[in-house]
């Protein structure tokens, strides 16, 4: 009965706000994420594939319910008016960090952390990305080099099935941690080669593993974890000595770049190395102890690695390769495309004209915006969490539009309850006929042209967040982004593979974008033909 009665407790307040019951597990935390793809059902609250349903179902941007663990009420927004207000009122809405814990395996860094904490990581890390620095265009015969290397490894026949998203992921972890870390590596080291002298696997293989050990390290009780270092646990042994050992191998590859960057700093060598990583390591290594608030700790310098690593590869690779299913679909789109791309210098755009969102590779920017749209390469793969601060004023009201007849919505404004999780829905919000229209989920990269009479929706874009904890790697990831898909048009005609060939459209789609709730959304049958152009 006082169950009930504090489930009940919590779903009042929430004003007009359609109201859609218990949510089973909190939407943010990793059993959640590990069950995503069963459970919740298609009919329950919270289902992971649910885009805009929830929202179209209830008439409304904005939905309320409760958890059933802890009755915190808990509100979905798809509005771009609400999101963007959740976005920045920071002192009101702060980051739910727990949801984060994935990420603080190696110590604290910028993505699992609030307030004074997250501003000192983020001021260390911003002047490398804010200066664009950080950029592919610096180092064009580096990224010339993995463009090479893929396609050495790919020219084994003209026409090839490849699992698309298994190279992405090859080609952005190279480029991040040769544009990010000065790390250069060839395709074939960081792949099938050997592990380099002093080290367990190669720096791939280090990667992937600790990745796919990430739910493992983080579901392991400290005390089950620190007993496992001293005696062989039954059942749980191997799959905890892989996951040492996946954590540890990636750590000695870290260390490497760490202290190969020190002797940098000590040597007073300049320019030869990234910004990026010497920002990173000279705040480790300064004696004025936060003097300018700009102070890392030994662990906070492995894990803000580590998290470029992560955020600065996978979602770029995922992407990219809803992208490239794009280009498999819709075969219009790969001469578009290939027009554009041949009007640029290597395949990419060059400086200055380095503006990714516009003007360069008009074509490849919009099926880049595009495939972040529609497949809404989210991180994570439930949107953003935020949760309502217990300090600030009482209610904060939020001011979603109501659907219902779309254009006809009226807007209501909801109050929010002090420790409240707020939603930030990013796929629904990209599936919303509201901003998107009625074909919201059909490819159409022209909704990202703006024309005399159509202004594309920027507020109802929300795949690299926004406010101040938007996706510091956003101009990166869209500068990568366009090169890659310039170079890949180039060089090859993507095409469906045998098994989908002349399939229904339907289908062809299904399998194609089909993808699986992960850290970040997670394409799993990406597989397309290339055949080489001659
Ligand atoms: C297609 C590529 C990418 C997408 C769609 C993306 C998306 C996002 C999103 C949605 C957030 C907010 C997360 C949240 O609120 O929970 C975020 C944050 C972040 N991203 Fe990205 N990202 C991408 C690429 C990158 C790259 C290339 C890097 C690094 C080089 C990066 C580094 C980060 C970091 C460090 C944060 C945390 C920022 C903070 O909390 O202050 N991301 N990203």
């Amino acid at each position: 009965a006082e169950k009930y009665m504090s489930l009940r407790a919590a779903s009042r307040g929430f004003g007009t706000c359609p109201n859609a019951g218990l949510v089973w597990l909190h939407p943010f935390r990793t059993v959640a994420l590990i069950l995503a793809p069963w459970f919740p059902l298609k009919d329950q609250t919270g289902y992971y594939f649910a885009k805009f349903a929830f929202y179209a179902k209830y008439g409304s941007t904005c939905i309320s319910s409760v958890t059933l663990s802890g009755s915190i009420p808990t509100l979905w927004i798809a509005d771009a008016q609400a999101i963007k207000t959740v976005a920045s009122e920071s002192t009101i809405f702060q980051k739910d960090v727990e949801a984060y814990e994935a990420l603080n395996i190696y110590g604290q860094n910028m993505v699992g952390t609030e307030g004074a904490d997250w501003k000192r990581h983020r001021r260390v890390a911003n002047p490398a990305f804010n200066d664009q620095r950080i950029r592919l265009d610096r180092d064009s015969a580096r990224r010339k080099r993995v463009v090479e290397e893929m396609n050495t490894k790919l020219n084994t026949d003209s026409s090839l099935t490849i699992d698309a998203t298994e190279d992405l992921v090859q080609v952005t972890l190279l480029v991040i941690a040769s544009a990010g870390f000065g790390r250069r590596a060839s395709w074939q080291e960081d792949s099938a080669g050997a592990p380099p002298p002093g080290h367990t696997r190669a720096f791939r293989a280090a990667v992937s593993s600790a990745l796919a050990r990430l739910f493992t390290r983080v579901l392991t009780p400290q005390w089950v974890w620190a007993l496992s270092t001293r005696v062989r646990l039954p059942l749980l042994g191997p799959a905890l000595v892989e996951t040492r050992e996946s954590f540890d191998a990636l750590r000695a590859h870290m260390l490497d770049l760490i202290s190969l960057a020190r002797a940098w700093v000590v040597g007073g060598k300049v320019g030869a190395w990234t910004r990026a990583l010497r920002n990173l390591v000279e705040a480790n290594m300064t004696q004025a102890d936060d003097v300018h608030h700009k102070k890392l700790t030994d662990d906070e310098l492995l894990s803000n690695i580590f998290t470029f690593l992560l955020a600065g590869h996978e979602t770029s690779a995922h992407s990219l390769s809803f992208a490239v299913a794009m280009l498999a679909l819709y075969p219009t789109s790969n001469r578009h495309i290939r027009r554009d791309a041949q009007g640029l210098a290597d395949g990419c755009p060059t400086p200055p004209r380095l503006r990714p969102t516009r003007n360069t590779c008009p074509s490849c920017n919009t099926r880049s915006q595009h495939s972040k749209k529609q497949s809404a390469s989210s991180r994570p793969s439930r949107g953003s969490a935020r949760s309502r601060t217990p300090t600030a004023p009482d209610r904060a009201p939020l001011r979603p539009g109501r659907t219902g007849d779309i254009r006809g919505a009226t807007p209501f404004t909801v109050p929010v309850k002090q420790g409240s999780i707020v939603v930030i829905d990013i796929l629904a919000l990209h599936m919303n006929p509201m901003y998107w229209g009625a074909d919201a989920a059909e490819f159409k990269p022209a909704r990202f042209i703006d024309t005399e009479g159509y202004r594309w929706p920027r507020d109802a874009f929300f795949a690299f967040s926004g406010g101040a904890r938007s996706c510091i790697g956003q101009r990166f990831a869209l500068a990568e982004s366009v090169c890659a898909l310039a170079m890949i048009v180039r060089s090859y005609t993507v095409c469906l593979p045998d098994h989908l060939q002349g399939k229904p459209l339907e289908e062809q789609k299904r399998v194609l974008l089909r993808w699986k709730p992960g850290v970040t959304i997670t394409p799993t049958d990406c597989v397309v033909r290339l055949r080489r152009r001659t």
